[in-house]
């Protein structure tokens, strides 16, 4: 591979579902991981914040594992290079931490090979490697984005991103994605389908025409938010009360424990979830986000952009 001027790539964090759109819906989030990279005589990697450091084995992690994967596609090894990661994402809280983790890599890895894949190839490989196209979809595309896989291929669309503001309660206690999917059922009867792929529909008409009404009713699902709540106190509440409280709907945030609320006028939002974590007794963050327009985007850059991480965490596996 040839020498490379460092890069960064910025890839924002997204919430999945929306209610109702399980597995197929995500939005953009004004939360990002940013990735630095730069040659290097060996592999290193330096992270930014405890709980990066925390997810770090035996100095690997996700993203070198996607990268080394996407350059193996093209018959090529990862070179020596130094890398650089930064979020503000929080970590396995249903903001898609891992689906930016994935998208940053595939992005990294194809601008050292040259840009070999287009955005559809690396949407392919996000989503076989995340096991859904919800999140990979919303961090590599941007905005809002409605897709479809079969186990095999993966269709999307990105449609223009709402006005509104997230209200996110986000608890201290991580929940694992894969925790999150073990509670749900095999099966659903053919009524209860019909009920939630038509609240799907009618969610995704409702984004698009901005008809807030449909909006409140196509976020009331049945895939998976029955299933969930036992394991994230907070939510019915937040579910049946925030539109009494200003809010256009609420949803369980990707696989959970983060509960969001959409409003066009977030504060009085903000005080009422504040409020219900508090009687829940459940620490939680209580931030609020705006959908992110722009998806994954690299830019060059110099020594001076690489001068402001800490944390150096040696032994990275070649
Ligand atoms: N910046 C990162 N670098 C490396 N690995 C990461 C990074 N961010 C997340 N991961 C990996 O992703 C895992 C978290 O994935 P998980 O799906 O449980 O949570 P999430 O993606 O934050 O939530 P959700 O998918 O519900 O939005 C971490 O344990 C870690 O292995
Ligand atoms: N659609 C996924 C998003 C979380 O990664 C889920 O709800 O399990």
């Amino acid at each position: 591979m040839d020498p490379f001027q460092p890069f960064e790539v910025k890839v924002p964090g997204s919430t999945a579902n929306l209610g109702s759109g399980f597995d197929s819906i995500g939005m953009a989030v004004d939360r990002n991981l940013r990735l630095r990279v730069s040659p290097s005589e060996r592999l290193s990697v330096t992270v930014r914040g405890e709980d990066l450091k925390n997810i770090m084995k035996d100095g690997d992690n996700l993203i070198l594992e996607v990268m080394r994967e996407t350059c193996l596609l093209s018959m090529k090894s990862l070179p020596p290079l130094h890398l650089e990661v930064e979020s503000d994402i929080p970590l396995m809280r249903g903001l898609g931490s891992s689906a930016a983790a994935i998208v940053a890599g595939l992005v990294a890895a194809n601008h050292l090979l040259g840009r070999p894949f287009d955005r559809q190839t690396l949407f392919q490989q996000a989503v076989r490697r995340e096991g859904h196209p919800d999140n990979v979809g919303a961090s590599l595309f941007g905005g809002v984005v409605i897709s479809s896989w079969d186990g095999e291929k993966a269709y999307a669309v990105r449609t223009p991103v709402p006005p509104f503001y997230l209200v996110a309660a986000i608890p201290g206690v991580p929940l694992a994605t894969a925790r999150a999917r073990e509670v749900l059922p095999d099966t659903l009867s053919h009524r209860e389908a019909v009920l939630g792929s038509s609240r799907a529909n009618l969610l995704t008409a409702a984004l698009l025409t901005r008809d807030w009404e449909a909006f409140r009713v196509g976020l009331m699902d049945r895939f998976h938010q029955p299933f969930r709540a036992p394991l994230v106190p907070g939510l019915n509440r937040v579910l049946n009360e925030a539109v009494e409280h200003g809010a256009l709907g609420a949803a369980l945030s990707g696989a959970g424990p983060t509960v969001v609320a959409f409003a066009l006028d977030p504060e009085p939002v903000r005080q009422f979830m504040e409020r219900v974590f508090e009687e829940e007794g459940v620490p939680a963050e209580i931030m609020v986000l705006r959908p992110g327009e722009e998806g994954a985007r690299v830019r060059l850059t110099d020594k001076h952009d690489r001068s402001t991480l800490i944390g150096n965490l040696k032994g990275a596996r070649r």
